[in-house]
Parts: C-alpha cells; structure tokens; sequence
C-alpha cells in the first residue's frame, strides 16, 4: 500500500470508531477485509487511528473538524507530514485537501485542547498531579514505549539482552526495576523471537513490573484481579512464592495457563467458590478494575469514554474489591492494592475510605508511578492490621 492509501484506510478504521466500534475491534475488521494490506500498512495504519485517539482534540483543531478525514488531516499536519503527497487520489489516496483544509489554523491556547482531555477531566487531573498534570497530560499524547520483564527464573537482565540482540532486537536496561528492559529497536520482531517463545521474557510495562518488586515477601500470595495474568506472573518468577490467581471472569484468565507454561511458572487458578477454602494468603494484590487513565497513551478510547458516573462506580466496586479481598488475608499479611489510574478518586481517596472502614489497619506505603519514557502511570499502596 502507498502511504496514501494507508491514510485512507485509517480514515476508514476511523469511521468505524466514530459508528461505535471499538478501535481493535474495528481495525480488526479492516484487517479481514483488506487482505491484500501486509503487515507493516497494518502496522502504519494502526499507528495513524491511535495517533489521532491519543490526540484528538489537537487533531480537531488542525483538522478544523471532527470527522475521521478533519482529524486524519489535522494530526498529518500536527506531525509535519506532506498532506499534498498524502492526500493526491492517486491509486486508493483520499482526495486533495480542499481550499478550506488548506488554511493552517493558529496554534491552540487552552489547556483542554493543548493537553487533550476531555475538559471535566482537567480539574482531576490538577487535583491529582498539581505541577504535573500538565507534564502527564502531554505524556499520555505519545506513543509507549515497549516493554519487556525479564523472567528471572529462566534468564538474568544480561543475559536477555545479548540474547535479544541475537534476533535484531534492541533493548536496554530500565531503571524503574532489576526485571525491565526498554525495547529500542526491533519491536515487532518481538513476538516471532525464541527469546520470547521460549520464555525468557514477557511483554509488561515497567511500572506494572516496579509494583510487583515492591510487594512484601510471603510465601502465599493471591492475585486477586488476574485478567491475564501479567502480575501474577511476574511474582512466580521469584523465589519461594506460591502463586494463586482469581478473576471475577474467569475467561480473563484464559491465557494464563500456556503463559505460565512458557515462563516455567506455576500459578494456580482459583474461582470465586474456592477463595475462602485457599485462604488465608500472606499477601493479597488487588489490582483493580479502573479508569486505565495512567496507560492512556495505549488505551487512548478511554480517555475519551470515561463518564463521571463510570468513574464513580469504579470507585464503588475498588471498594468492594478492598473488602472482600482484606477478608481472604492473614492476620499479618498485606493487602497490596494498584490501579493504572493516574486519579485521586481511584488512588489515594480509596485507600483513605478503606483505613475509614477497617479502624485497626494503616497504610504501609503509598506510591504512585508518573507516566513516562519508563512505565505507565501507576499507583500502590500497601495496607495491614497494626
Ligand atoms: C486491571 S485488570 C487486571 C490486570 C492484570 N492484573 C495484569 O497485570 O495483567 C482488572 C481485572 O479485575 C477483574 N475484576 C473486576 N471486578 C472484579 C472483582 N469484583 N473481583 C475480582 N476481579 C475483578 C477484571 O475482570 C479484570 O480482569
């Protein structure tokens, strides 16, 4: 596909979002019937649709619209990019930027469109990071890096990184924790590399892996909130850990079982039914459900779907999920609670309500993670009985 078409397609995609899509679901959809595209135009193609989610209101104001073409031309502008080559008709290229889309706007000025949020979101995301809300808004616009964790049980950081680079792949040390690595260069190659097949490493975001390596030792630790697993995981690979995970839906965890099974880990499954009979667990992670306001720049729809209701009731089940967790928990053990959320309402507002609730427990560390070159905007916080 010329780079034109590949503009084409990702109005397409985008037009599909704008109808009530789900990005993946709909550029899924374009993939399957689009079988002539290989996988560097679906890779192109991808990138344009999520470049203009992470930043749709600037695109809107260079694009001067909001239909999937106004935004295609305004992020192509935002980025540089020669719009007349882009936009020629030639073969499957749009058509030529009119007159109208021609005339280059003035440069935004308000905040809302500079940090490219949703303006109810503003004001949270001033209570939450004062001086770095902005600094965090402007970092959720950028594509994330690739991270990888090192599966210590298998191979050392070292180690991993020769071998990495023996299949084209580039990555260096991350400073936010022993396990991660920064993928620098060959990054699709990730997936088809035996350093990966053969378990040596696990894609997971850096401050996902920072969270596990801080949790307190305990042999019997429960992961709560597994989805796929990724946490779990990573605890498996240390030493002297038994490793349960559960999972409201227990289809989250489907993957876990040939994940597990290409780390050399072992992790068992509980349902919901089984949790009271396995307790009490020595370290309990409840990594909840939540906004995902700290890995926006990966999940960039959420940023624009988020409701002030949705937000309230995912406060509402962090809750439940704290409560029903701290019942599973040795009387010495920690009650470790994480989202990726980058807000107060989720963050330290649910641990305060918490130590409101259970008089007799405090909080042993409160961290958050800002969103960055080295992780995804993450928050954690240990609870115990005093
Ligand atoms: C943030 S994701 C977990 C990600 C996972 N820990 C990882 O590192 O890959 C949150 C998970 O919590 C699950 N969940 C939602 N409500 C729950 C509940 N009441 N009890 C347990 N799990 C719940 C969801 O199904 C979802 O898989």
């Amino acid at each position: 596909m010329t780079p034109g078409a590949r503009v084409a397609a990702a109005i397409e995609v985008l037009h599909d979002i704008s109808d009530g899509l789900a990005a993946e679901q709909a550029l899924t959809r374009w993939a399957r019937r689009s079988r002539f595209a290989g996988s560097k135009d679906r890779a192109a193609i991808r990138d344009h649709v999520f470049d203009v989610l992470r930043c749709k209101r600037t695109a809107a104001h260079y694009g001067s619209g909001g239909t999937p073409r106004a935004l295609m031309i305004g992020i192509l502008r935002q980025q540089g990019a020669d719009l007349d080559a882009l936009f020629s008709a030639v073969g499957h290229a749009p058509q030529p930027v009119t007159e109208a889309e021609a005339k280059v706007p003035m440069p935004p000025e308000d905040e809302a469109t500079l940090w490219n949020l949703p303006d109810w979101l503003i004001p949270l995301f001033k209570e939450a990071l004062g001086d770095d809300a902005g600094k965090t808004a402007l970092a959720l616009q950028e594509r994330a890096p690739v991270f990888l964790r090192v599966n210590i049980a298998k191979s050392d950081r070292a180690a991993a990184i020769k071998h990495l680079a023996g299949e084209g792949i580039t990555a260096e040390a991350n400073p936010l924790c022993d396990t991660a690595l920064t993928v620098t260069e060959g990054t699709r190659k990730i997936r088809n590399s035996t350093a990966y097949a053969e378990g040596l490493v696990e894609l997971q975001d850096g401050a996902s892996q920072a969270v596990v390596a801080a949790l307190p030792a305990g042999a019997k630790l429960l992961d709560y909130c597994a989805g796929g697993g990724g946490k779990a995981l990573a605890v498996a690979a240390q030493p002297d850990r038994s490793v349960y995970a559960h999972d409201i839906d227990p289809r989250r965890m489907a993957d876990l079982t040939g994940r597990a099974e290409r780390a050399g880990a072992q992790v068992t499954q509980l349902t919901t039914e089984a949790l009271q009979a396995a307790a009490p667990f020595d370290v309990v992670l409840c990594d909840a459900p939540c906004s995902g306001s700290g890995a926006w720049r990966r999940a960039a729809e959420g940023k624009w779907t988020l409701t002030a209701a949705r937000l309230a009731e995912l406060t509402v089940i962090q809750d439940s999920i704290l409560d029903s967790a701290a019942a599973l928990l040795d009387e010495n053990g920690t009650l470790a609670y994480a989202t990726c959320s980058a807000l107060t309402a989720e963050n330290e507002n649910r641990v305060a309500a918490f130590l409101e609730r259970h008089p007799g427990w405090s909080c042993s560390l409160q961290q958050r993670y800002a969103v960055g070159p080295k992780g995804d905007g993450f928050f954690a916080a240990h609870l115990r009985r005093d």
